[in-house]
């Protein structure tokens, strides 16, 4: 059983977690924390138990600026999609923290690792892909355990990380992460803090019986 101040403790993570970017400081991960964080990663739940995840971890500064290489050619792409009057505060945002924290760790999927057929992934094909994302999850929170940060960044083309990671044509990179020991945690997320958006109501996303059906 789970003991109170365990739970507490587990909901302490959980809303604690942020999305690092800019405050990583140079404390270097010993080998036993990223252990941990790792193994946390590797318990996740996946389709089928097929376990479709690596986990590349780069210390080298020469191939994480490859990849920053192609965050810079995403993020120059991305902000011609945006309409004037967002673009001008999309670009005044920090998205990554590539060169400042000190390891990068990419996820990937391999689609392949338990065969054509793997139970629960027969009508959603996707699902290995979702695997991975909740591998993922459970690295993000273990690190927050560890008072280590993370940065997802995904303002980069796959293609671009799969050719500075030497990844395989059949393996999908699913996630670059930063991480590193940070100076602090934000208190909320930084994109609501700059009134990019808010944090939603979750009476708005709770629906009862049916889509659409909030009251009882
Ligand atoms: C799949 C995915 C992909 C990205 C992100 C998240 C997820 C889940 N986030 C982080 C995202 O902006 C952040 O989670 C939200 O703003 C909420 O903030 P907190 O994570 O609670 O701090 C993110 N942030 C960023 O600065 N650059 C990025 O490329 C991305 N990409």
């Amino acid at each position: 059983m789970v003991s109170c101040s365990e739970r507490e403790a587990l909901y302490k993570v959980i809303y604690s977690r942020r999305d690092v970017r800019g405050q990583y400081v140079d404390t270097p991960v010993q080998d036993e924390v990223l252990s941990r964080v790792l193994q946390a990663a590797h318990h996740a739940p996946s389709v089928g138990f097929m376990q479709p995840w690596d986990f590349i971890v780069v210390r080298d500064p020469a191939v994480r600026e490859k990849v920053k290489d192609g965050f810079e050619i995403a993020h120059r792409e991305a902000a011609e999609m945006f309409s004037e009057e967002k673009r001008e505060q999309y670009c005044s945002f920090k998205l990554e923290g590539i060169m400042e924290a000190p390891l990068g760790i990419c996820v990937t999927c391999d689609r392949q690792r338990s065969g054509d057929v793997v139970i629960g992934r027969t009508a959603n094909p996707e699902m290995d892909l979702y695997s991975t994302v909740c591998a993922v999850q459970n690295l993000w929170l273990a690190a927050r355990a560890e008072n280590l940060g993370v940065g997802w960044v995904s303002i980069v083309h796959h293609e671009h990380i799969r050719e500075a990671l030497g990844i395989p044509d059949d393996i999908v990179p699913v996630a670059w992460l930063c991480v590193g020991y940070v100076s602090f945690f934000h208190e909320t997320p930084e994109l609501e803090q700059a009134g990019w958006l808010p944090r939603m109501e979750l009476d708005r996303l709770v629906h009862r019986e049916q889509w659409g059906q909030r009251a009882l």
